[in-house]
């Protein structure tokens, strides 16, 4: 499929090959019907939680990257269990992170680099990530992932239910009309600062109609018309200091109402909000556990990152003996024991606050 093309002399961009197109690939790893209604579902039921419809809560809970195919699909099997568990008050998705934004410079993900060795077979990684998001979909367990390549989205967004622009694209013009084309409900983060009126701009401008240059599914670079998601929402992720208390959610609110535009926070218990120390996540879902319970209207959902095993490791281990199954090889995760607590009591708080609110027969018509 490659076709190496001939670089002008002098130039910085010294090669470049052709890969398949969006196209071409959900060719060679279509969606099947039943994965086709599933994800359709999947994606309606967090637009409904994002509207406030469906009263129960969105869980994104999985690896801060995805590194292997093996790890990514035990974590998954386990997820869906917690999943079914825990259906009538969380609308549980894993975590699928296939690209990284990277502070400066570093291993940028799975797709960019699925050897972990600078090999950079990107079109093996896009692959890959197909084949794995397939893999979940078949097993019915919802898929959450940053988008951070506009093109990696027409790749892979038909086997998505949510999507996260990150802390640092936020501000980024081109990722704003991404998401106002993406057909599925998009989360802006705040800045890495914490500031978050940046991500009230960002969802005013995702959900305001848009022209813009984009690679259509053939590659095609065309002329694209979007209509806005309505669906854009904001994501706490802390900043200089945590972001998820009561305070800040208060503040949020203001910011949100202010701007005109959603009201529904996801709460990332990681990155600013743990304050460098992952372990911190639990505390941090205990207290969004907490404000739902005392009747945290705006609050939608929670972000966790973990993996099999808790902790990080470098990705030199690769050269130096070998990687550690399961343990995150980016940030630095909580446990699968640490994410089942962090789950279960964040059920409970939701729970409480739906048997308060619905009869039993009510709620199973919302759900
Ligand atoms: O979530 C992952 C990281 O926080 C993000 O990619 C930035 O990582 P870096 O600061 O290690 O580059
Ligand atoms: C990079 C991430 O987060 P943030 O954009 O908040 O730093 C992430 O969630 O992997």
């Amino acid at each position: 499929m490659s076709v190496s093309l001939k670089a002008r002399n002098g130039a910085n961009v010294f090669r470049e090959d052709r890969i398949v197109s969006p196209a071409q690939l959900r060719a060679i790893y279509p969606a099947g019907r039943e994965a086709g209604e599933f994800l359709a579902r999947s994606r309606d039921t967090v637009r409904r939680i994002i509207q406030r419809k469906d009263p129960r809560l969105l869980v994104i809970s999985g690896p801060c990257s995805i590194h292997d195919m093996k790890s990514a699909q035990e974590y998954a099997c386990r997820l869906k269990e917690l999943h079914e568990k825990h259906k009538d008050s969380l609308f549980i998705l894993m975590r699928t992170y296939f690209e990284k934004p990277r502070t400066t410079v570093g291993w940028k993900g799975f797709i960019n680099d699925p050897g972990l060795d600078n090999s950079f077979e990107i079109e093996k990684g896009l692959c890959r990530a197909r084949e794995l998001l397939l893999f979940f979909a078949e097993l019915e367990l919802p898929c959450a992932t940053e988008a951070l390549d506009p093109i990696v989205s027409q790749y892979l967004g038909d086997l998505i239910s949510w999507v996260a622009v990150g802390a640092r694209t936020t501000e980024s013009q081109i990722h704003r009309e991404m998401a106002s084309g993406l057909s599925v409900p998009v989360g802006f983060k705040n800045g890495t600062d914490g500031n978050i009126q940046i991500a009230a701009n960002a969802m005013k401008s995702a959900s305001s109609p848009h022209k813009f240059l984009r690679a259509d599914e053939n590659g095609h670079i065309s002329v694209t018309s979007s209509r806005g998601n309505v669906d854009a929402h904001l994501i706490l992720r802390g900043g200089r200091q945590p972001n998820y208390t009561d305070h800040y959610i208060r503040e949020a609110e203001r910011i949100l109402a202010v701007s005109g535009v959603n009201r529904s926070i996801v709460v990332d218990c990681s990155h600013g909000n743990a304050g460098g120390n992952y372990k911190c996540q639990l505390d941090v879902a205990e207290n969004i556990g907490k404000q739902v319970r005392e009747g945290g209207r705006s609050l939608a959902g929670i972000m966790l990152e973990s993996h099999l095993s808790e902790g990080r490791q470098s990705i030199d281990g690769l050269k130096n003996g070998g990687l550690r199954y399961g343990v995150s090889i980016t940030d630095a995760c909580i446990s699968w024991e640490d994410t089942q607590l962090a789950i279960h009591s964040f059920s409970e708080d939701v729970s409480a606050v739906l048997e308060s609110q619905y009869a039993p027969a009510e709620l199973a018509e919302v759900v």
